[in-house]
C-alpha cells in the first residue's frame, strides 16, 4: 500500500453529542483500494473517533455476513450449556494459565470476581511449553465445527486488523515509510480472542459483570449477541479530566467527570476501541477508554471480543507522526491533549506478561 498524502487533522466534530451514541463507521470505502477520496474520508472519521471517544462503531456488513458471527455465537452457548466438569477438561489450568477456559469468577478486574466465564485462545507459538507464561497451547471445545469457524473468524479479524491500522496511519498523516515500519510492528499480531458468557448479574452481587478497564493491546474488535445494555463506556465530560493513578482505573462508584453511556449491539457492526498501545503511539493523543460490563437482563449474554495486538516483541514508543500533530497545537491546547507527559515505550511482549498475570484468579496463575 502507499500512503503519499498526509492529511490534515480534522478537528472532533462538534456536532457529536458529547453523551450520545458513539459515531458509526463504515470499512467499506476502505475496502477498495482505488476509492482514494473513500479511504480518506474513512481514516479521517476514524482518527476524529479516536480523539474524542477511543470507542466507535465499525460497520464491517460488507466485509463478513452477519449469518457468521451469529453461528459462532450459537457455538458459544452450546460450550457454556455443557456440565461444568466437561466445560472445565479445557481449564487454563491445564495450560499456560492464560489459553483456556476461566469459570464464572475466576476472572477479576480491579480485585474483584468478574461474573462471567470464557475462553482465551492466542497466537500459536512455536515450541509450545505450557510451563512458560503465555507459551502454552490453544485449547479448543470438542463442539463440531467449533475451531473450524473460528479459526475462519480469526483471519477476517487479523486482516481487518491490519486494514484499520493503514486507516489510522493515514488519518495521522504518517508518511509511506512509516507506514512500513508501523507495519512491521503489527504484522505477525500476538492476537487474542475471548468467548464470553455472562449469566445476568445476581441481585445480591456486588460487583461487575466485567469490571471497569481499558483493554491494554492496540485494536478490539467486539462482536456481541443483541443483548442491549450492557457493554458500558466512560466518556469524560469535556474541559475535565478523570484522575487516574498507578494503582488502577477510577473508581467504579462516585465518578463526577464524566457519564457511563450505552454502547448497546448496532446490526452489521462491530465495537472497536483502541488499547494502551495506541495511548502510547500517540503520547496520548488518542485515549484508550474505560469500559465496563453490567448484564442484569433476564438471557445469558455471549460476547467475542479479538483483540488485534501488536507483535510480541514489538518496541512500542510515540510516533513522529503523532507528535508533529501535538507539536503543531499552541502550548496551552498541548498540555489539555496529552497532560506534557512523554510516554515510557515498552516491548509488547513484557507489557503483556506483566497485565495476564493480573487477570486471574487461579492457583499459581499470577505470573508477577
Ligand atoms: O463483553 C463485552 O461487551 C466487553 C468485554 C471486554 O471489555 C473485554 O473482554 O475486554
Ligand atoms: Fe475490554
Amino acid at each position: 500500500m502507499t500512503i503519499t498524502t498526509p492529511i490534515s487533522t480534522p478537528t472532533p466534530s462538534r456536532d457529536i453529542p458529547k453523551l450520545g451514541n458513539l459515531p458509526v463507521i463504515s470499512i467499506t470505502p476502505f475496502l477498495s483500494k482505488e476509492d482514494s477520496h473513500g479511504r480518506l474520508s474513512t481514516a479521517a472519521k476514524i482518527h476524529a473517533a479516536c480523539l474524542e471517544y477511543g470507542f466507535f462503531y465499525l460497520d464491517i456488513c460488507s466485509y463478513v455476513d452477519p449469518s457468521e458471527p451469529e453461528e459462532l455465537t450459537r457455538l458459544a452457548r452450546e460450550f457454556f450449556a455443557l456440565p461444568e466438569e466437561q466445560k472445565g477438561q479445557i481449564s487454563l489450568k491445564h495450560q499456560d494459565h492464560a489459553r483456556g477456559y476461566a469459570k464464572m469468577r475466576e476472572n477479576v478486574t480491579n480485585g474483584k470476581a468478574d461474573n462471567h466465564e470464557g475462553i482465551d485462545f492466542y497466537r500459536p507459538v512455536e515450541n509450545p511449553d505450557k510451563t512458560k507464561p503465555l507459551w502454552g497451547e490453544n485449547q479448543w471445545p470438542t463442539i463440531p465445527g467449533f475451531r473450524e469457524k473460528y479459526e475462519i473468524w480469526i483471519e477476517k479479524m487479523k486482516n481487518l486488523g491490519m486494514l484499520v491500522m493503514e486507516a489510522m496511519a493515514l488519518g495521522l498523516g504518517m508518511s509511506s515509510d512509516e507506514w512500513e515500519d508501523l507495519k512491521g510492528k503489527v504484522d505477525d499480531s500476538f492476537w487474542v480472542m475471548r468467548v464470553i458468557g455472562y449469566p445476568p448479574l445476581p441481585n445480591d452481587y456486588d460487583g461487575f459483570s466485567c469490571g471497569a478497564h481499558k483493554d491494554y493491546g492496540c485494536l478490539t474488535f467486539l462482536y456481541t449477541d443483541p443483548t442491549p445494555g450492557a457493554l458500558q463506556v466512560f466518556l469524560q465530560e469535556k474541559g475535565l479530566l478523570v484522575e487516574t493513578s498507578d494503582e488502577g482505573p477510577v473508581p467504579e462508584e462516585g465518578v463526577e467527570e464524566g457519564s457511563w453511556i450505552n454502547a448497546d449491539p448496532v446490526p452489521g457492526c462491530i465495537v472497536c476501541n483502541i488499547g494502551e498501545m495506541w495511548e502510547i503511539w500517540t503520547n496520548g493523543l488518542y485515549k484508550s477508554t474505560l469500559h465496563r460490563v453490567v448484564h442484569r437482563g433476564t438471557n445469558y449474554r455471549v460476547s467475542i471480543p479479538f483483540f488485534f495486538e501488536p507483535n510480541f516483541d514489538a518496541l512500542v514508543k510515540p510516533l513522529p507522526a503523532a507528535l508533529r500533530i501535538i507539536d503543531g497545537h499552541p502550548e496551552c491546547k498541548r498540555k489539555h491533549l496529552t497532560g506534557e507527559k512523554t510516554y515510557e515505550p515498552v516491548v509488547y511482549g513484557e507489557f503483556l506478561m506483566n497485565k495476564v498475570g493480573n487477570n486471574f484468579d487461579t492457583d499459581g496463575g499470577k505470573y508477577n
